[in-house]
């Protein structure tokens, strides 16, 4: 295993996630459909607990503006918005049995695997290998048929494996035709049969359908929950008082028709989303609470280190990293601290976490810079959060498509006085001499940046004529304008209210990837008796806060029982008996510990009747108090106690 993978007993842990119901494929028995699963109990109140927890943090915490829209969404809105067109990974065909790869994963896999093969050559020829490139365990290694082949001992040329670690540490940098050009250099097939692999060809992620009885009105099932924030943008502003800045946030359910699911919930079809829109003034990205996260320290792997070829990120305070442009402004910075806060509030391992900056092409078609929060896991570095600046992308055009306002009006302190160079067209001449041209040559000098306007002023001024070209029009092709056409001088104007369209920084979060890491992180074998496996959630995320259990199965204990469960429930402390009299006390420890549930109530004749110790757990829960604590300040009372008072 690289050392770019966390090392655990990953068998153990999918036999216990199955076994205790956590997840499981859906629709298992008609044989299962790859990338949906179904959550069980413990699953769900897992997940429950993670948006609950997201919910206090973000939306609750920074008085964001919650909503819920509509997951069907018309193709129009999808198209406007760049989805249809550009929503798409890039996929190839093994030539002979038509088997499909997503031709990313294809090339990564096959080059870690030859990278693999490299460092067992070198090492079984007595060289020193770096730690990055060592299969951990040189048996299995050979063994193992990974994804991109069985591992082989060869030896790559210095300069070969040195060019394909480069490339795989900006993997995610190439489009289709780089691929193309990848698989043809390094004659990558399919690793299973050997065959060739076609050419990469784009496959949209969005499942299609449509809306209605006639099958007229196209849809597709949303891929993110942004759009039905935007489209709301004008409401939601109003909702606020007009006031700027402020966020939107949904937590919903996103669809992507993934070419090849793999790794478990990891890359899936359906799944969980938490989203965050903040509208920010473009003008200044400034925002309120920077100060709070400035001194926070992370680990970052920003784009010019990853061209380097280089996966080393660099610790340093977010203060740093926006002062030195690293982080390009201060509300992108603040999200990447608060996104830190969560997933270690959550219990995210601190040091198996770091923000990788996209590279350029790798953005999404909106995007203008964006930083992922990257956990490790078994299955190496997984996006868990993107959170991008989607700059005025997705305002612009759905305000141009739509004609709606999609903007802020905000009056201005001290009227802006300006002056500026503005086209006026004369009528008698301007029309009857481009005739259908007239319109639209109109509005391309109206809407000309000043500094072109100029250039054509001046053309004027020494030819007396200029010749423009339009595109996209009716009327595309050359026109000349001539000085009796138009009149181009300076005017002054005078400005009371400013109007803009905001910015969006958009913290995106999937549920699913980050349980699932959490779980990762939260899961050890226990060395000493029969390899137990034992999960351990912080109290707040854990399925079942509390397990109560009798010391055996004495008559007596029945009613304590009973009125020990209800009374936790009742104060909303979901917890479990288990009262399995074939089972020993030890063995009905260890199957609690692998639903990681962090509190346990034996019931014997002394703690049964302890009432304090019931409203108690309820802090514990929260995270207000410790189990020391309550250890420290309460002795277990004896059995003289009644079970029904408080
Ligand atoms: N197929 C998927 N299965 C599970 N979670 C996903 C999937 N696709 C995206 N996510 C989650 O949604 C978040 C935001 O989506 P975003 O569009 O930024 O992902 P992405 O860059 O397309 O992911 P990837 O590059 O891994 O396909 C991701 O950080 C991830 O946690």
């Amino acid at each position: 295993m690289s050392d770019n993978k966390l090392a655990i007993d990953r068998p153990t842990l999918e036999s216990l996630l199955l076994k205790r119901f956590f997840y499981a494929p859906s629709f298992g028995i008609y044989g299962g459909v790859a990338g949906l699963y179904d959550f069980g109990p413990t699953g769900t109140a897992l997940q429950q607990n993670l948006i609950s927890m997201w919910r206090q943090h973000f939306v609750i915490e920074e008085d964001m503006l919650e909503v819920d829209c509509s997951i069907m969404t018309p193709a129009e809105v999808l198209k406007t918005s760049g989805h249809v067109e550009k929503f798409a990974d890039w996929m190839c065909k093994d030539t002979k049995n038509g088997e499909i790869f997503r031709a990313d994963h294809l090339v990564e896999a096959v080059l870690e695997a030859r990278l693999e093969g490299d460092a067992l050559a070198r090492k079984a020829a007595g060289e020193q290998v770096a730690e990055a490139a060592k299969p951990a365990d040189d048996k299995k290694a050979k063994k193992n048929k990974k994804k991109g082949g069985p591992v082989v001992a060869t030896k790559l040329d210095d300069a070969v494996a040195e060019e394909l670690r480069s490339i795989l540490a900006q993997i995610d940098n190439y489009d289709g035709q780089g691929l193309g050009e990848l698989i043809k250099r390094f004659d990558i097939r399919n690793p299973t049969t050997g065959n060739e692999v076609t050419a990469p060809v784009e496959f949209n992620l969005m499942f299609e359908s449509s809306i209605g009885p006639t099958g007229q009105l196209k849809g597709y099932l949303r891929p993110e929950t942004a759009q039905g924030q935007f489209l709301n943008f004008s409401r939601l502003l109003e909702f606020n008082n007009q006031k700027m800045p402020f966020a939107s946030a949904m937590v919903g359910r996103s669809f992507r028709n993934e070419i090849s699911p793999r790794s478990g919930l990891l890359r899936v079809r359906e799944f969980t989303m938490a989203e965050i829109e903040h509208f920010v003034d473009p003008q200044d990205k400034i925002h309120p609470r920077f100060d709070e996260v400035k001194d926070i320290k992370v680990r970052l792997l920003p784009g010019t280190v990853q061209l380097e070829g280089k996966t080393e990120p660099i610790t340093i305070t977010i203060g740093e990293a926006v002062a030195q442009g690293i982080i390009d402004n201060k509300t992108l910075g603040y999200f990447v601290g608060r996104i830190y806060l969560f997933l270690m509030a959550i219990g995210i391992n601190h040091d198996l976490l770091r923000f990788r900056q996209h590279l350029q092409n790798e953005m999404a078609h909106y995007a203008c810079d964006c930083w992922d929060a990257e956990i490790k896991t078994s299955y190496g570095w997984i996006e868990c959060v993107g959170c991008a600046d989607r700059s005025a992308y997705d305002l612009t055009v759905h305000a141009n498509k739509t004609k709606e306002k999609m903007c802020v009006r905000e009056t201005l302190p001290e009227p802006l006085v300006y002056d500026k160079l503005v086209c006026e067209t004369n009528k008698k001449v301007f029309g009857p001499t481009l005739k259908k041209a007239a319109k639209p040559v109109q509005t391309y000098l109206e809407t000309l940046p000043e500094a072109e306007l100029a250039k054509i002023n001046e053309q004027l001024l020494a030819d007396g004529l200029a010749k423009i070209t339009l595109s996209g029009t009716i009327a595309d092709g050359e026109h000349a304008i001539t000085k009796d056409m138009v009149e181009i001088s300076k005017k002054t104007f005078t400005e009371h209210v400013r109007e803009y369209t905001p910015n969006v920084i958009e913290p995106s979060f999937g549920i699913g990837r980050i349980l699932y890491s959490l779980i990762e992180h939260s899961f050890s074998v226990r060395a000493d008796d029969e390899q137990r496996a034992v999960l351990s959630f912080k109290p707040a995320v854990a399925p079942f806060k509390c397990l109560i259990l009798p010391l055996s199965n004495h008559a007596s204990f029945e009613k304590p029982l009973r009125d020990i469960a209800r009374r936790l429930r009742s104060n909303g402390v979901p917890a479990r008996v288990d009262d399995a009299a074939s089972a020993s006390i030890g063995r009905r420890y260890a199957r609690n510990d692998e639903l990681g549930t962090p509190f346990a109530i034996t019931v014997d004749f002394q703690t049964a009747q302890d009432q304090t110790i019931i409203v108690l757990v309820k802090d514990l829960v929260s995270g207000d108090t410790t189990w020391d604590d309550v250890l420290g300040k309460y002795e277990l009372v004896d059995t003289a106690a009644g079970a029904d008072e408080e």
